[in-house]
């Protein structure tokens, strides 16, 4: 859903979310810096996914953000509003846990439905209303009379984000909800909480370390690394346009291969590769799908260059070329993935995985199996020593 959208849909269930503004926002524990300089504007409706590492820092941002904890230094501002001192039921904030705790000798829908009376001082009829209408759209209607204990644990994390949506707080902070359950059934929730929140309208941060997921629920994905935000954008930013190494080097399955070289005259040039690079480059990235695998030409064997220590020539048309030999090929669907080691480093290549089943052709994909691999220079990223982007521009 676009922001314009937002508006309606929020109209439409009576919530409105607000927009969360982060200035420069720190928490320091001791000698610890869990946040430094965290700046995030995140608009009403808008469901944004904290992504990183274990350690950095996603967790501590929530707890700020419920009012759990309070940052050491910067601002969080709900809909314009300083939010320092206010309580956590000062604020209305839902949250959602990985643990999450029912009433065990209450059925689902009187789990839901005390959480509004008392939560939101709703009238009977109308909180069961509401509690009945939740239920339904997180598709376990027909359990509403089940006590927790009868209940499968997938279900029983249904109704517990059930409870934490239904109240229709502005804001909505879910952390690692669904980690304890399993794969199929993660895919199949985070569908249904996405279209919960939608119809909501509710502002929601959504932390996750499985990158799968925040591509898949975040309008856009806040990348988090020590403490500080690597780049906040929509999916496809992150993905295409990584504004840092770490970014790049953390998105994707398997992610950006980078190769490290030093910088003369115009070139970037690393063990076994040359590469024409912009100023400040030292270090060029290819994603596994720009990478072209072909079987080394006859004469020249993988991995070696043509005679050690000559230099490789870099290329006219700006493409990269490295000599590498096969080490292992991971079929994944349509599809597989080569690691090929070469002298500057293993870098993974997606191959269609019928380039492989053509009648005559070496198979080159098989270990051991020596290989040229060419990225256009469209597909190169380029970084400084920093890591940070170079804009190509
Ligand atoms: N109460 C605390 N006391 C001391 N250090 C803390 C405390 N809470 C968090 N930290 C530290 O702050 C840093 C950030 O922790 P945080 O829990 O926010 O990370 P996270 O990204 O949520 O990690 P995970 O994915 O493992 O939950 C870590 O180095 C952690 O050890």
């Amino acid at each position: 859903m676009r922001p314009d959208d937002d508006a309606l849909a929020a109209t439409a269930a009576g919530t409105a979310g607000v927009p969360i503004d982060m200035e420069s926002l720190g928490r320091d524990f001791g000698p610890v810096r869990a946040l430094a300089e965290m700046s995030m504007s995140v608009r009403p409706g808008e469901i944004v996914a904290l992504l990183g590492p274990s350690g950095s820092g996603k967790s501590t941002l929530l707890r700020i953000c419920a009012g759990l904890e309070a940052p050491t230094s910067g601002r969080l501002l709900f809909a314009g509003v300083d939010q320092a001192g206010l309580a956590p039921h000062q604020r209305d904030v839902a949250l959602v846990f990985q643990h999450y705790a029912l009433y065990p000798h209450l059925s689902a829908l009187d789990n839901l439905t005390l959480a509004l009376r008392y939560g939101r001082r709703m009238s009977r009829s109308a909180a069961v209303a509401r509690a009945r209408e939740t239920l339904e759209m997180l598709g376990i209607g027909a359990l509403a009379d089940r006590r927790p204990a009868q209940m499968s644990g997938g279900q029983r994390q249904r109704v517990a984000i059930g409870r934490a949506l239904a109240r229709r707080a502005r804001v909505v902070l879910l952390d690692e909800p669904m980690s304890g359950l399993d794969a199929k059934l993660r895919v199949e929730l985070r569908v249904e909480i996405v279209a919960l929140l939608r119809r909501l309208g509710s502002t929601a941060l959504f932390v996750t370390h499985d990158q799968s997921e925040a591509m898949a629920v975040g309008d856009r994905v806040a990348v988090l690394n020590g403490g500080r935000l690597e780049q906040l954008g929509t999916p496809d930013e992150i993905y295409d346009r990584p504004a840092t190494r770490f970014v790049a080097t953390f998105v994707g399955s398997p992610p950006m291969t980078v190769l490290d070289g030093a910088l003369t005259e115009g070139m970037l040039r690393g063990p076994g590769f040359a590469v024409a690079a912009p100023a400040g480059a030292a270090a060029v990235g290819v994603r596994p799908e720009g990478l072209e695998l072909a079987p080394a030409a006859a004469g020249s064997p993988g991995g070696a260059p043509a005679a050690p220590g000559a230099p490789p020539a870099a290329r006219l048309d700006g493409s990269l070329r490295i000599a590498g030999n096969v080490v292992v090929s991971e079929r994944l669907g349509a599809e597989r993935v080569v690691y090929v080691q070469t002298a500057a480093g293993a870098v993974a290549v997606r191959v269609s995985a019928r380039q492989t089943d053509v009648a005559g052709t070496p198979d080159a994909t098989r270990a051991g199996a020596p290989v040229t691999l060419t990225a256009p220079a469209t597909a190169l990223a380029f970084f400084t020593g920093d890591g940070a982007l170079i804009g190509v521009d």
